[in-house]
């Protein structure tokens, strides 16, 4: 049976689970699982992803949700599929792929997401910006990025000279800071610019990039 991506194409978590499939070459489906109409939060929905969120997955009866997990999931089971190395083995580069993936979800989509869903999310859905909020989060997002910038001129990627998820997590909201024209915050650092223009020129996320 296909891979099913329970999910939404406009949803971060579903496109970055969409580029894993395009990077490994796995075929899937997307079911659309309409958010602006509520449907994730249907008691039926709710029985199979109790968090009322996008995306599950459902790998042949075998069900799994939180992006991230479904991405190290699909990456481990074709190791020799499509792009190999995404989740090192060597255990000294897996922990530093650990210490990137680690980064990502502290530092970046905390300060990323809120930025989000103030300027984008909010104006979709009726709402209003609260720019003091909105200030707030682009500071400390741009104080950690002068942490990328560092890092990203000792090394290629975030776990050291080879790409791994922990660079391609990045690609959702990074890509959606340019929505918002706050893609300075990458182009005015030249290690971070660099690091940005090459993950997000894989043909896998230009794949899904507008649309899973
Ligand atoms: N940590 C979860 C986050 C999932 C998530 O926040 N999904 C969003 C769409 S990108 C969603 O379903 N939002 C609707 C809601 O939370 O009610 C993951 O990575 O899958």
């Amino acid at each position: 049976m296909v891979l099913k991506i329970y999910g939404y194409n406009m949803s971060t978590c579903t496109r970055l689970v969409a580029l894993i499939c395009k990077e490994k070459e796995i075929p899937y489906e997307l079911v659309t699982i309409n958010l602006a109409k509520g449907e994730h939060k249907n008691p039926e929905y709710l029985k199979t992803q109790p968090f009322g969120q996008v995306p599950y997955i459902d790998d042949d009866g075998f069900i799994l949700y939180e992006s991230r997990a479904i991405a190290r999931y699909l990456i481990k089971k074709y190791p020799n599929q499509g792009t190999t190395g995404l989740v090192p083995v060597d255990p000294k580069k897996e922990a530093l792929f650990e210490q990137a993936a680690s980064v990502e979800v502290s530092h970046f989509n905390s300060h990323a997401g809120p930025l989000m869903f103030e300027k984008l999310f909010k104006a979709r859905t009726g709402g209003t910006t609260d720019q003091v909020k909105a200030a707030e989060h682009l500071k400390n997002l741009e104080a950690k990025l002068d942490v990328y910038e560092i890092i990203l001129g000792k090394q290629k990627y975030l776990a050291g000279d080879e790409v791994t998820l922990a660079d391609l997590q990045h690609l959702p909201f990074g890509s959606m800071l340019f929505l918002a024209k706050h893609g300075d915050v990458i182009e005015k650092r030249t290690n971070v610019a660099r690091w940005w223009k090459d993950i997000s020129n894989r043909p896998a996320w230009l794949a899904v990039k507008d649309g899973a």
